[in-house]
Order: structure tokens, then sequence, then C-alpha cells
């Protein structure tokens, strides 16, 4: 604190709330925020980091012996602009969680960063993990290579085993941290996980995992190409739309392999990307699970964590589940592409009032020359409403990324969406079917791509198909989010087949679709098919109890039927396709 006001044009927290808006990365540093340590934000220019302070631990870590602490965050991170956090603050509530002063957050106003209060009583905590205990005896332990706000990572070498002579990264956070059950369970987790997804080749290699009476010390992959945020920076905040693709395409594979398995990041953000080498083409691992949870599909998670620019409005809702991680994708590419944030403000809460009410600017340049395939990209995962955001799989066969040659990984929306198409009425049915006879060739190269992952016989799926598709995919993490139990859900599947055009009806999601520029076309189309083959008189009694709504609801069903026939009219067909569930039926969020 103790900046003055520097001039950063027309934003401050009550433009930010009006509308649009967006925060170069690179020109004018704007204060740091209140709460969030000093730094000299305008002082930089081609040196590492003051204004950076606040990314500094705050809290002080005995380090092993022979680690140097470190002066900030990254060692050698340098800005060339005078940029104000790109990651503000530390991880929103999560750091409370560790330190012991939020429990599970309860109903109320989006959390502002409470300061003060004392954790919670430890001594009767166990910190044991049962990790092995001679860390110490298997590696030898080197300089500090990066900080955040729960470890510090080192670079070691294996002294002995497998690992004799080889490089390593080892990330340690200190048993004086943990000072909750929650914050002993978050790291038991994100070695759990770490452990049951090694694999993908974007995402970083764990070997394992040991502790003292100090420390836990987690053994990974090291990567030597430091992380995607400081190549962003080196760019000057932009990346041309090919590059871009490049990062996004191996972002969305591994998170779409993170979401299969049933596991939210919750934290990505470019500091959480690292490439393997300096090469320019190195590939890049995710890391950093410390926030991430096991999440079963039709769960919706609660607690406020992740960070402030890259958090989704549902995440501030409080009511979550894998989509979170794909609008933080969005921001992810906002930022590659045009080298500002869509959602700024110089303050925590202000950054989540944007995050809530403000659209980002698509307007102004660069994206007025951008093409618009990388426009409705972003704008398709930065809808503010989960249910029409586009998934990890479905991104991957969106017209800006969609390649041939790559395998498009397994959906677990599909899942999600045949279970509800099942267990759904045979009204309700005909119209998903009349619907999906209208979907544009996108929608089909998607759906065919999720059809053969399933490996049909001569045309049809059953249950076991979906069954063996899952298991194909499964690891130690699925059985943890309890992914697999959506099977159960599918039963009415088992005494019957699918062909292709049925699944099609079956995986659709009409929310999606609503948000697409031609929904109003696919809208008449598929109504036409369903006067054709669907559409038949209802009562209003019928209707609110394929809604499962009470009598009181009647009067809302009195415009969706017509009066010369008693069917739906076009109005109650996409309502009733739509559901009512949302505040404002007739409004395109986009
Ligand atoms: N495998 C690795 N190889 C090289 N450097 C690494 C590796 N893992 C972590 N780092 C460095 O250490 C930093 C901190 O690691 P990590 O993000 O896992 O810690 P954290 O305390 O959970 O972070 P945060 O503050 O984001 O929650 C990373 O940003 C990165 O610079
Ligand atoms: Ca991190």
């Amino acid at each position: 604190m103790g900046q003055c006001c520097s001039k950063v044009s027309g934003v401050n927290n009550d433009a930010v709330a009006a509308g649009h808006q967006s925060k170069p990365v690179h020109p004018t540093p704007p204060p740091a925020p209140p709460g969030e340590g000093s730094g000299s934000g305008g002082a930089f220019s081609g040196k590492s980091t003051p204004a950076y302070s606040f990314s500094a631990s705050p809290f002080p870590s005995p380090l092993p012996a022979g680690v140097a602490p470190s002066p900030a965050r990254t060692p050698g991170r340098k800005f060339r602009w005078p940029l104000p956090p790109p990651s503000p603050a530390r991880p929103i509530m999560a750091i409370l969680r560790r330190q012991g002063r939020a429990e599970r957050p309860k109903e109320g106003p989006i959390p502002e960063e409470r300061q003060g209060d004392e954790g919670e009583r430890e001594s009767s905590l166990d910190k044991s993990f049962g990790y092995g205990k001679n860390f110490g005896a298997r590696f030898e332990l080197g300089k500090e290579v990066g900080r955040g706000h729960f470890g510090h990572t080192c670079w070691a070498k294996g002294k002995k085993g497998e690992l004799k002579g080889q490089p390593v990264a080892v990330k340690i956070i200190s048993k004086a941290k943990m000072t909750t059950a929650i914050a002993v369970e978050d790291v038991r987790r994100e070695v759990k996980i770490l452990k049951a997804l090694s694999g993908h080749k974007n995402l970083i290699k764990f070997h394992d995992a040991f502790e003292d009476v100090n420390n836990v010390y987690m053994v990974m992959e090291l990567c030597e190409g430091g992380e995607l945020l400081d190549r962003i920076l080196s760019r000057g905040g932009r990346y041309t739309e090919e590059d871009a693709k490049t990062i996004v395409v191996q972002i969305l594979s591994v998170v779409s392999y993170c979401h299969l398995q049933g596991v939210v990041h919750r934290d990505l953000k470019p500091e959480n990307f690292l490439f393997a080498t300096r090469d320019e083409d190195a590939p890049m691992k995710v890391i950093d699970f410390g926030l991430s949870d096991f999440v079963r599909p039709d769960q919706r998670l609660n607690d406020i964590v992740g960070s402030a620019y890259y958090v989704s409005p549902e995440v501030l809702h409080r009511s979550y589940n894998l989509e979170a991680d794909l609008w933080s994708i969005g921001v992810i590419t906002y930022i590659l592409l045009c080298g500002s944030r869509p959602f700024w403000a110089r303050t925590e809460s202000g950054i989540f009032r944007s995050v809530i009410r403000a659209d980002p600017n698509f307007v102004d340049a660069p994206w007025s020359t951008m093409s618009p395939e990388a426009k409705d990209f972003v704008k398709r995962l930065l809808n503010k409403d989960h249910r029409k955001r586009m998934t990890a799989a479905q991104a991957l066969t969106h017209p800006w990324l969609r390649d041939e040659n790559s395998a498009v990984p397994l959906d677990i929306s599909i899942y999600k969406l045949v279970k509800s198409y099942v267990r759904a009425s045979p009204l309700k049915r005909s119209a998903l079917k009349a619907l999906s006879k209208a979907i544009t060739e996108d929608e089909l190269i998607y759906l065919r791509a999720q059809f053969s992952l399933l490996d049909p016989k001569h045309g049809y799926v059953t249950l076991e198909n979906f069954r063996m598709a899952l298991m194909r995919n499964a690891t130690d993490a699925m059985k943890e989010s309890r992914v697999l139990d959506i099977l159960n859900l599918m039963e009415p599947l088992s005494y019957k087949k699918m062909d292709f055009e049925e699944f099609c009806a079956a995986a659709i999601s009409a929310y999606q679709l609503e948000a697409l520029e031609g929904w109003e076309k696919i809208a008449n189309i598929a109504f036409t098919y369903f006067e054709k083959e669907g559409n038949r008189a209802v009562s209003v009694e019928e209707l609110a109890q394929e809604m499962n709504l009470g009598p009181n609801a009647y009067p809302l069903f009195n415009d969706w039927i017509r009066n010369s026939d008693g069917k739906l009219s076009f109005l109650g067909y996409t309502k009733f396709l739509h559901g009512v569930t949302i505040r404002s039926s007739n409004t395109r969020h986009r």
C-alpha cells in the first residue's frame, strides 16, 4: 500500500462494474491492491519484480539446510513491463484454508481477504502422512528454483535408485504452515492427485513423496524452461494466433484428461504451466495441484479457491464443477491473444465484480484484426453461464483449433448428457431428437469423434460401450472421484442400444446450442422437425410435471401452448428444451 494513484485511465471499480473494459498487461502500473503488500508498482522496467511483493511467501518458512531463502518469488523473473500482478494475490481463500482462518464458506458476499484472526488450535493435528522418511538419503538438495504461496521448489539430484544422478524438482511444504486439518488434507490430496494423474505428456511427472518432522517433499520431474507467464511477458504480452494455438491445445489436452478422471484443477493460470526445457517449442506441463479436488459428475463444489484474475463467476457464486477450469483457460487464451486481462480492477473485490458483471472487450485492437474463429473460441469459454461453456474436449474440436490429425479425448460431459436423456420423458426426448437434426457440421464433428471413442459395434453403442470407454481411460483418480458411478444412473440404457442419430439427440446440450450465433436458425429448423414428428397436444399440468413443478407454476406455461391445437408453440418448444431453472429463460448469454 502507500502507492499514489497512477494513471490507469478508465479503470476503477465503478467503470469495471459498468461493463466493457480490459486492462493491458503491459502499460501503466496500478497501485498495489490494498492488503496485497506494498512493492513499488511504478518502479520497474527491466528490473526484477518489485511490485510482486505480495507473491513472496507470507509465511516465514524454515528452509532445509543448504537452501538460501529466495528474495522474492521465482528467482530470475524479469518484468520488462511494469504490470499489475498477473495473478494478484495468493490464491483466494486457499491461503486462509491452509492457515486455518476459514472453514467451508457459508452463504454471503464475495469474500474479502481476511487478516489478523488466528488459526485454529493445531496441537491435536496428525501431521504424519505415511510417506518415506529418507529424503535426505535419497536426494541431494540444491538451489531454489521457484516459490509459491504454499511451498518453495528446489532443484535436487537423485543419490541412488532409479533417479541416481538425475536432476529433479522438489516442492517443499513446511508442516509448520499446516495449522488445520484442512491444510493437512490439502497436502495429502495434492500428492494423491499428482500420483494418480502422472502419465499425461502435459502433466508434471510425479516421482515420490517424503516427509520429516519439518516438511513434506514432493519429488517430481524438473522443468527447466520456466513458466508460461515469463514467456508471455518476454513476448510483450502477446502471441500470434498460431503460437497461441500450440499453447492452448496443450492446456486443453491435459485439462480434458484431468476432467475425465474427475479432477478439477481450480488454479489454472500462466504461472502454473512450465516448459520442460528452454526450447521455444518445448512441451508444457501443468503443475500445482495444491488447490485441486476430486469432483463427482453431478456434484457442485462450493469452496472459493483459485486466483482472482482467473476465477469463474460460478466459483464466486459457490456452486461449480469442472467448467470452472474452462473459464480460466478462456482468461489465459484472452491474455495470450491480446496481451490484456479480460477482467481487471485494482482490488481483489473489484476483480470479482468484474468477473461477475463485466463483458470483456472484443472490439478494440488487436481483436479487430483477429480471426473470427479465435474470437468465437474465447467467447465460448468466457460465457458466464457455465452450462453454455465449451468443455475441454469440445474446445479441441472448435474450428479455431480443429486438427484432423490429433485425437479427440473422451468427454465426461457426454455421459452426463446421455444419462439425462435416457432418464427423460418421451416428449423431452423427441424435442431433443428434433434439435439434433438441426445442428451444424461443427457440432457433428465433435459428436462423431465422441461416438467413435465409444467403439460402436455395427453402428450401435450400448451401456457396455460407455463402460468400456471409461475403463480404458481409468486411473486411480477416477475411483476417488467416483466418476464410474454415473454408469449406474445410465442404467435405462442397459435395455437398449443407440445408433449415431439417437446418440446425437442424447449428447447435445440445448444450453450450449443456445449460445451459438446461429441459434435462432437452428431452433427454427428444429421446431419444423418437432412439428412433423414429436409435437402433440399437451396440458399445462403435464408440462408442469415434466418440469418438476407444482400448480403454482401453471400460469408460467400458458403461453407455451398454442390455442389452435393445444400443442407446444415455438416459444414453448424452445423454453421446454431449456428448462425453467434459469432466471430469465429467454435471454441468450453471450
Ligand atoms: N517441477 C518443477 N520444475 C521446475 N520448477 C518448478 C516445478 N514445480 C514448481 N516449480 C516452481 O515453483 C513455483 C511454485 O510451485 P507451485 O506452484 O507448485 O507452488 P505453490 O506454493 O502451490 O504455488 P501457488 O502460490 O501458485 O499456490 C512454480 O511457480 C515454479 O516456478
Ligand atoms: Ca503455483
